[in-house]
């Protein structure tokens, strides 16, 4: 069973020597507006190559924390530094157009006068031949060398997508800064624009810095995620461990539908009508969330009014009623009210499974799939 508490420190020290910076880092960048911390206290290192994913709520402070990297905007306190060298303090600042950092947003629009390869060319510099090679290299790798005399309003909108992404790589910055770059393209089209873009942006070495408000998209594109919430960073690490070892209840939830159970721990131990949790390390009563996910509920048959037997691992069984159960695509939701205190819990199964409204049934909580958390 998992609890409450460890910061995990993420995965980004790439040892290549001592003399190895991180491609990007920001330390301690603080943004007020109107006196409101809006980015508060964020740091963050980058290594080349690696794909970083800031992840978070609408209005959390992730668009504000890119514009800074970009040069766009000016922090209030705080450093960034690109490859070890200090690009902007509050004393000192590289232009944007100077600091190498490739953009790309949602609504980065081509030039619709230029051409596919004159858009892509547009900020290398060198001869011509060493422009247009570098052309063909970048659309090449994007699939689209057939469109290269085209203009803009000739393609489609992942296309054009694809055009923007050769273009902000064409100069090879040292840095991609990514503002919810996928969020215009529709479902079907989004998925492989998605693997295109991440094995493109690993074979330019890049660092990138991805915002986006969708975990789904963090957890396919991200080495690393930064979990952002009221400005802060609430956790960072690898997506498997920032999933899988949640810091706090509003972390379970940003990646997931939850289910809550509300008790008070007495002698480390957190008693439900699912039997007893481990609540190590938090004091003697203390109102606790243990807090599982949907997909992690076991749900067994009624025999003869019983459901299945305790055990260490998933404790005791509870009776619940079928309310509701939809089939979704990809998986089945299942609603079960609980004869403990009516309330409603949530259960999904990956395949078609559609029990009646009214059967009752028994659920268990595996206790390696639960968070417990003080309130
Ligand atoms: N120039 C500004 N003046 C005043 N407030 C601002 C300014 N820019 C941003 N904010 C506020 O700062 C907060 C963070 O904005 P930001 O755009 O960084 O959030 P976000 O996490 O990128 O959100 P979204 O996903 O909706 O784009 C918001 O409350 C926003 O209203």
């Amino acid at each position: 069973m998992s609890t409450a508490s460890p910061h995990l420190q993420g995965s980004q020290s790439v040892a290549t020597g001592p003399k190895s910076h991180p491609r990007l880092e920001i330390r301690n960048i603080h943004r007020y507006f109107d006196g409101r911390a809006v980015v508060d206290d964020v740091s963050l290192q980058i290594q080349a190559g690696q794909v970083t994913c800031l992840l978070g709520p609408s209005g959390c402070g992730k668009s504000t924390t890119l514009r800074m990297i970009a040069g766009v905007e000016m922090q209030d306190s705080g450093e960034i530094y690109v490859d070890g060298k200090l690009i902007c303090d509050t004393m000192f600042r590289v232009p944007p157009e100077r600091r190498e950092i490739g953009l790309m947003f949602q609504d980065f629009a081509l030039f619709p006068h230029l051409s596919v390869a004159d858009n892509v060319a547009f900020g290398l510099k060198g001869s011509k031949d060493e422009k247009r090679l570098r052309v063909e290299e970048l659309l090449q790798k994007v699939s689209l060398t057939r469109f290269i005399d085209d203009y803009p309003h000739q393609l489609s909108g992942g296309e054009q997508q694809r055009v923007a992404l050769a273009r902000a790589l064409a100069p090879r910055p040292r840095i991609m800064l990514m503002d919810e770059p996928f969020s215009g393209l529709d479902n079907r089209l989004r998925d492989g624009i998605r693997d295109e873009t991440l094995t493109l942006l690993k074979e330019e070495d890049t660092a990138v810095l991805l915002v986006t408000h969708e975990p789904e998209e963090a957890m396919r594109m991200a080495d690393e995620i930064a979990l952002m919430r009221g400005g802060k960073i609430v956790q960072q690490g690898a997506p498997y461990n920032v999933y899988t070892r949640p810091s706090d209840k509003a972390s379970v939830a940003f990646f997931s539908d939850i289910n809550v159970l509300k008790s008070q721990v007495n002698g480390a131990l957190a008693d439900t009508p699912f039997g007893q949790f481990l609540a190590p390390g938090i004091a003697d009563r203390t109102d606790v969330d243990i807090v599982f996910r949907p997909q992690h509920v076991r749900i067994d048959f009624d025999r003869a009014g019983k459901g299945p037997l305790p055990t260490a691992t998933d404790g005791v069984p509870a009776r619940a009623v079928v309310k509701r159960a939809r089939y979704l695509g990809h998986e089945s939701l299942v609603e079960f009210q609980m004869d403990y205190d009516g309330s409603v819990l949530k259960v999904t199964v990956p395949r078609v499974f559609l029990p009646e409204v009214g059967r009752v049934m028994w659920l268990t909580v595996p206790r390696n799939r639960c968070f417990v958390f003080p309130a």
